[in-house]
């Protein structure tokens, strides 16, 4: 028996229902010392697609840290207030903070635009009020995950065996951590950065996921609209329970 195609998809039996997804701004948020630049590192170590922008910063550069191997030239550009002023007035910057006194860092708006023009996948590691300023100016593209430690005694140790910050210094990174808490809520996703590996892959299953979602695969979206048929009631109402009294 010969199958033949309803009008509205003979024309599209062959076409491909493959969709190529809109980019996704994926960031790893929350307190500094979870384990964001480790994680973000492995990742762009393992998937040469993904891509990272640096943000510019005026604070001091970090030593290398010898546990995690993170150095931090390869995520911050560092420039002077001066600068990083001509660049907020310049508008080149897609989001910018003044975490602390005299301290600016932010996020170059053109690279971000290239990537959602090319379709590619950016990781961040962000806070979280960076994470929001972005999400406000990249609603579509941004997915935001708040990377807690196992304990808060656990971040503690992180933080003090990381020895990038000592004495006062130490104790308020840790306090601007306690802060950042308050901003789970505005997150999609919370992942515990227990095991570095499992860690990773559970954030690669979301992007995994959220690279599925109907939205960001605009090609097909616009396919499936071309060829639903209007006339379709897909409700109906039974009041008098005659339909079920038909089956
Ligand atoms: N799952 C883990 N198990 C054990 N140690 C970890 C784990 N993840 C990260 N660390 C260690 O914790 C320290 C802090 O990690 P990292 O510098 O990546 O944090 P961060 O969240 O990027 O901090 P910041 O936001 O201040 O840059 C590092 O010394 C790293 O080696």
């Amino acid at each position: 028996m010969t199958v033949v195609p309803p009008a509205n998809i003979a024309e599209h039996m062959t076409t491909e229902l493959d969709g190529r997804s809109s980019s996704v701004f994926f960031v790893l948020s929350g307190p500094g010392g979870t384990g964001k630049s480790t994680l973000i590192r492995r990742w762009l170590k393992a998937d040469p697609d993904i891509g990272y922008v640096k943000n510019v910063t005026t604070r001091n550069r970090r030593p290398p840290d010898p546990t995690s191997g993170v150095n931090d030239d390869d995520f911050f550009d560092f420039v002077s207030r001066a600068r990083f002023r001509e660049l907020v007035e310049t508008d080149q910057l897609a989001q910018w903070v003044n975490p602390q006194k005299g301290y600016y860092s932010g996020t170059p708006r053109q690279p971000l635009l290239d990537a959602i023009e090319q379709r590619r996948d950016l990781l961040f590691d962000y806070t979280p009020q960076l994470y929001l300023n972005l999400q406000r100016a990249f609603p579509e593209q941004v997915v935001g995950v708040f990377v807690a430690p196992p304990s808060m005694e656990v971040l503690r140790d992180r933080l003090a065996g990381r020895s990038s910050e000592h004495g006062d210094k130490l104790q308020l990174k840790f306090n601007m951590g306690v802060q950042d808490l308050s901003y789970v809520d505005m997150h999609h996703y919370h992942v515990t950065n227990h095991d570095l590996e499992e860690t990773l892959e559970t954030l690669r299953s979301i992007l995994r996921a959220e690279k599925q979602r109907l939205g960001r695969l605009p090609e097909l979206r616009a396919l499936y609209e071309s060829v639903k048929d209007r006339r379709q009631m897909l409700f109906y109402y039974d009041p008098a329970g005659s339909r079920i009294a038909d089956i």
